[in-house]
């Protein structure tokens, strides 16, 4: 694209605002910025658009939204679906008012209905809504966790998933064909009114999605005895979480929810941190010295848009609150429900399905093995996740049991088809409080599961790379690595290498190479010796290039030791690669 020229037709077409005219001239002497801005489209990623706020084709804008909402219109139209509607959501962020708004009003504009929630909500709930209002799609503005200066639009198809094959080329042919952004359609919230167009969604689907998640709660008896007495602090991260999190908490049975009060109401500046990502050990901060002032059992923290639950247990022996990773949390979570549920009905249902993506604890094979369930692996994004779910509905073949990635992300039910950090936190504190009926600490559990399925650590490694430059590096790193398979990483031995964009597994001592069976994808995958693995993809959310691991140890220390041990070796790779 030609980033100059994009650059002055902003500036001269009467159809851009003096706002943002007048923001685009303060960088005229800015050659570089002109170019970022300019030189591509905000693209979809792993989870929709994800862009900086401001003015330019590849940034977040009303006009990059209206844009977006026109070719998803395009689509909708093009499938003769437009009689069905689409619900929008919008999380804390900058914006995320004004860009639901236009979205609602394109639509509208377009003969669609748009049923647009009142304030703020998380994803899973838009998720639900899409399928309980039986809409085309779903509109959700966030940026998820990224910093405040981002904005995002994730978009949902009629089964309550992220778009996938086919319908995601489809939207964003129908996109990427709207090259006149004032050709985009829209009129006022009172003509839309006016036209029914326009509907406001309130707290009845709010209702309905909390009746849900009780639905998934297995161990009422365990809530009863104990969930008085359970401590919890939580932080929605001045996000969405804070109203459902304490609503599904308080209607089961829990009584002492601390919410980190400076965290606790929306603000999308998210001023006492500068990543609201539970990932970061920053996140917990506020939360964890509120939890040593009140001896919490757990210490949860949900993403802005309460799709991630990120966890810190107390380990009642030291008195410490250990951090779970995502592949922690997930592994206990899937032993638990899969568990209870076996041990609850007597059986598993033997076509059940546990899935997770391919950059996710290969604990997740020997859980699903020791329960006599399928494992099932998809490509990185929760959206693959929800695919498989449809695939179930569709073929009458398979039951979705769990799912889970490595990035804090998992769906409990199929009452969303998103991860979702509601149910999430309401099925770890019900484990907590079945675990502490049983004398035991969710860290207790967790030992208890490295004990019958092996030391399995797990372990990312993201290293930013912001702008055009960034990117450059990027595609530099994966073509290198792309061009030169190594021999051996961290002190393990390449077993076979996994080219998810060739769709090649190539066994590197007998040099047969087979398929993935997976979609094309930019990602490289080793193998490894000792069961160890690397896997190395660019981030599809963020300006990031991510090295994902996992080892398996003889002992808690013997994982540990080893764990850091090829966290550093990646730190050397990635240092000569640069
Ligand atoms: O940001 P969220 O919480 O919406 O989460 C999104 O991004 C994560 C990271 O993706 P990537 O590695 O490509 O950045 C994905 O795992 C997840 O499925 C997706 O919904
Ligand atoms: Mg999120």
């Amino acid at each position: 694209m030609d980033y100059k020229k994009n650059y002055e037709e902003w500036l001269q077409n009467p159809y851009f605002d003096e706002a943002t005219k007048k923001e685009l001239e303060s960088i005229r002497e800015n050659e570089n910025e002109i170019k970022e801005r300019f030189y591509m489209d905000l693209e979809f990623g792993t989870a929709g658009l994800r862009g900086i706020i401001g003015a330019g084709t590849n940034r977040m804008n009303v006009y990059t939204v209206r844009k977006a909402t026109q070719g998803l219109a395009n689509y909708i139209c093009k499938q003769g679906m437009e009689e069905k509607g689409v619900a929008i959501a919008y999380d804390s962020r900058r914006m995320s008012t004004e860009f639901a708004e236009e979205a609602a009003l394109c639509l509208a504009a377009n003969g669609i209905k748009a049923y647009i929630f009142e304030t703020l909500r998380p994803t899973p709930e838009l998720s639900f809504a899409v399928r309980e209002l039986h809409c085309a799609a779903g509109i959700n503005i966030t940026a998820s966790h990224n910093p405040p200066e981002y904005n995002g639009y994730k978009v949902y198809w009629e089964d309550g998933a992220q778009i996938t094959p086919p319908h995601d080329s489809g939207i964003m042919s129908e996109v990427k064909a709207v090259t006149d952004y004032s050709t985009v359609k829209t009129m006022t919230v009172e003509q839309a009114k006016e036209k029914g167009l326009y509907q406001v969604i309130g707290t009845e689907i709010d209702d309905k999605y909390m009746e849900e998640l009780k639905k998934q709660v297995i161990h009422w008896d365990s809530i009863k005895e104990v969930g008085k007495e359970l401590k919890i602090v939580y932080t929605p991260l001045h996000g969405t979480g804070n109203l459902p999190v304490r609503r599904i908490l308080k209607e089961i049975g829990f009584e002492q929810v601390y919410v980190v009060p400076q965290q606790e109401l929306p603000d999308g500046e998210f001023p006492t941190v500068s990543y609201p990502n539970p990932e970061a050990e920053e996140a917990f901060q506020l939360g964890l010295s509120l939890a040593k002032e009140k001896d919490a059992d757990l210490v949860l923290a949900t993403d802005p848009d309460a799709d991630r639950l990120g966890v810190y247990v107390k380990d009642t022996r030291s008195g410490q609150y250990i951090p779970l990773t995502g592949n922690m949390s997930g592994c206990l979570l899937a032993d638990y429900e899969i568990g209870q549920r076996k041990e609850k009905n007597g059986s598993v249902p033997s076509d059940g399905a546990l899935i997770k993506t391919i950059v996710t604890s290969n604990m997740a094979a020997a859980i699903a093995k020791y329960y006599g369930v399928q494992l099932i692996e998809v490509l990185t994004g929760f959206k693959f996740i929800g695919q498989k779910i449809l695939g179930f509905e569709q073929s009458g073949k398979g039951e979705y049991l769990f799912g889970f990635e490595e990035s804090y992300g998992c769906l409990i039910g199929t009452h969303a088809r998103d991860k979702d950090a509601i149910v999430a936190t309401m099925a770890l504190c019900e484990a907590a409080a079945y675990y502490k009926t049983k004398g035991m600490t969710l860290w207790d559990a967790m030992i208890e599961l490295y004990e019958r399925y092996g030391y399995y650590k797990d372990g990312v490694k993201a290293i930013g790379l912001s702008g055009i430059e960034g990117l450059e590096k990027i595609q530099a790193i994966m073509s290198t690595l792309r061009e030169n398979t190594p021999k051996e990483v961290a002190g393990y031995k390449v077993l076979a290498a996994r080219d998810y964009k060739l769709d090649t597994i190539k066994n590197l001592t007998t040099g047969e190479v087979t398929a993935t069976g997976l979609p094309n994808s930019n990602v490289l995958y080793y193998e490894l010796s000792d069961q160890a693995w690397l896997c190395v993809r660019p981030s599809g959310t963020e300006p990031k290039i991510k090295f994902y691991f996992g080892i398996v140890g003889e002992s808690l220390e013997d994982a540990d030791k080893k764990a850091a041990d090829f966290s550093n070796a990646i730190q050397e790779m990635v240092d000569q690669l640069m």
